[in-house]
Parts: structure tokens; C-alpha cells; sequence
């Protein structure tokens, strides 16, 4: 049980972005992707998420690779995306029934999960609603409801924080700790450093493509020369300094 990434180097049709990412994941374990805008992270989720074909390497879920089982590969995997994607003629309850039935799900065990998700991010009233209806916070907090209703066992998540109102930043955090001590796998690309931390400790920073170092704040603040009390966003300042004096 456990996500490998090994020697991927891809992009888009001719342009190579990522290069030679090396990453490992295990059950109860959760990994910040960091790193400037462009820096890559994004791509190397579509990659994760099977969008995009590695140029070279593999990834593998469960003992299942990506490029041979996609299918089966997909069916362990539930996104984030950063912009919400939904169907404008489809309800929240529909779009919940759509999630249900696209990761085989028995239906009574995964309403009542649903329920519990719906309360949580203030949406139980708006099962009927549609997404023409709703803010982009709310928008959000479908896909969010929709993924961790999911249950796989690994969780993708691309840039969850900014649009969210704190109440719902704070639902989000406790849903990802507790599907770390649920021994699910958590991969997260954000910016947002300071409510990060709160839920993941162990991060991998990007750099024009290729992973610069992985390791505990701790291990990533002495890796850029920061004392170990400074904030953790400043690690985010040194790294533009990095990136402007290259
Ligand atoms: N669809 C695309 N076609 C071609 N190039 C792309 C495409 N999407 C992204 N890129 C390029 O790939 C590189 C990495 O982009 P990516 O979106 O992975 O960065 P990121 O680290 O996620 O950045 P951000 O923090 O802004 O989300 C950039 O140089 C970008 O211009």
C-alpha cells in the first residue's frame, strides 16, 4: 500500500516540465507539494491523476501501475481540483449520486457519510440546488464533500485553501488529519503554508521542475538556511529569493 512516483519526467505535448520526480507515499502519510507559481506542481499532479502521459518513469498505487490498469489505478484516487469542476444541469444530490456510483460505493453507508459531509460545510440544505446557484466557496466545498465521501486511499488535493471561508479551511484540516490516522495517503499541492502545517508535516519542494529537497519543515528550513524559529512563511520568501537570484 503505498504511492510511488519513480523517475517521472513529463509535461505537455513537447514541453517538458517535470523532470526525473522521485516520490513516495505510504498509508498514514501526507506530502505538501511546495513551491513558486510554475514550479510544476500542478503537472505533477496531472500525472498522478493520469491526465497526462509520463514521457519516462512510472507511478504506482497499491501495486497498481497507472499506464498498465489506469482504470483500476483511477478507482483508488479522489481529487481536489483547484477550480471546481461541475455539471451545470446536475443537482449536489445528483453529483453525489454520480461520485457514489463512479467509485462503486455502497449507497447507505455513503449517504450517511455524505450527510455528516453535507453538515459539516453548511450544504445540507441544498441537496436540490444547482451549480448555477451556488458561490465559488460552495462550489469548493462539492468537490471537497464529493472526494472525501469517496474514501479512497489516496486523497489529491490542488490548492484546497484559498476561497474558503475559515470555518470551512478548519473542517477541511480536521477531514485531512483524521484521513491520515485513517492510514489513507494524502498528496497536497499549496501555497498556503500556514494552515498546511496544521494538518502535514512532511513536504517536497519543486523547483523550475525537479525536487529540491523532501523533509520535515525543520529539515527544509536549515536545507534554505532559515533559523528554526522563523515563521514558515518566510521559508516561501526564501525560496522566491532562490528563484530571482538563479
Ligand atoms: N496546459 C499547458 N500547456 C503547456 N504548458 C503548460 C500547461 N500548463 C502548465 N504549463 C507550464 O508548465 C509549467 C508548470 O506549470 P504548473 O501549472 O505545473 O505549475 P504550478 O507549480 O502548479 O504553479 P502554480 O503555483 O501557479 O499553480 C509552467 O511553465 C507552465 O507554463
Amino acid at each position: 500500500m503505498t504511492l510511488k512516483i519513480e523517475h517521472l519526467t513529463g509535461g505537455y505535448t513537447g514541453i517538458p516540465v517535470i523532470k526525473d520526480i522521485n516520490l513516495e507515499i505510504k498509508p498514514g502519510q501526507a506530502l505538501g507539494l511546495i513551491g513558486l507559481n510554475g514550479a510544476g506542481k500542478s503537472t505533477t499532479i496531472k500525472h498522478v491523476l493520469g491526465l497526462l502521459r509520463p514521457q519516462k518513469g512510472k507511478i504506482e498505487l497499491n501495486d497498481v501501475v497507472l499506464t498498465q490498469q489506469p482504470t483500476k489505478f483511477k478507482k483508488q484516487v479522489a481529487y481536489i481540483p483547484e477550480t471546481p469542476v461541475l455539471y451545470p444541469e446536475l443537482t449536489l444530490k445528483e453529483h453525489l449520486e454520480l461520485t457514489i456510483l463512479s467509485y462503486g460505493l455502497d449507497e447507505k453507508k455513503a449517504w450517511e457519510r455524505a450527510h455528516e459531509l453535507l453538515k459539516m460545510f453548511r450544504l445540507d440544505d441544498k441537496l436540490d440546488w444547482l451549480p448555477i446557484h451556488f458561490s465559488k466557496g460552495m462550489r469548493q466545498k462539492v468537490m471537497i464533500v464529493s472526494a472525501f465521501l469517496a474514501d479512497t486511499s489516496l486523497l489529491v488535493i490542488d490548492e484546497p485553501f484559498t476561497g474558503l471561508d475559515p470555518l470551512a479551511v478548519a473542517n477541511l484540516i480536521d477531514l485531512i488529519k483524521k484521513a491520515i490516522a485513517d492510514q489513507k495517503m494524502v498528496l497536497m499541492t499549496t501555497h498556503v503554508l500556514a494552515d498546511a502545517q496544521l494538518a502535514i508535516s512532511n513536504y517536497a519542494v519543486l523547483n523550475n521542475g525537479t525536487i529540491e529537497i523532501v523533509g520535515s519543515l525543520d529539515e527544509i528550513r536549515s536545507h534554505y538556511g532559515l533559523k528554526p524559529d522563523d515563521p514558515f512563511d518566510k521559508l516561501y520568501l526564501t525560496l522566491n529569493q532562490v528563484d530571482h537570484h538563479e
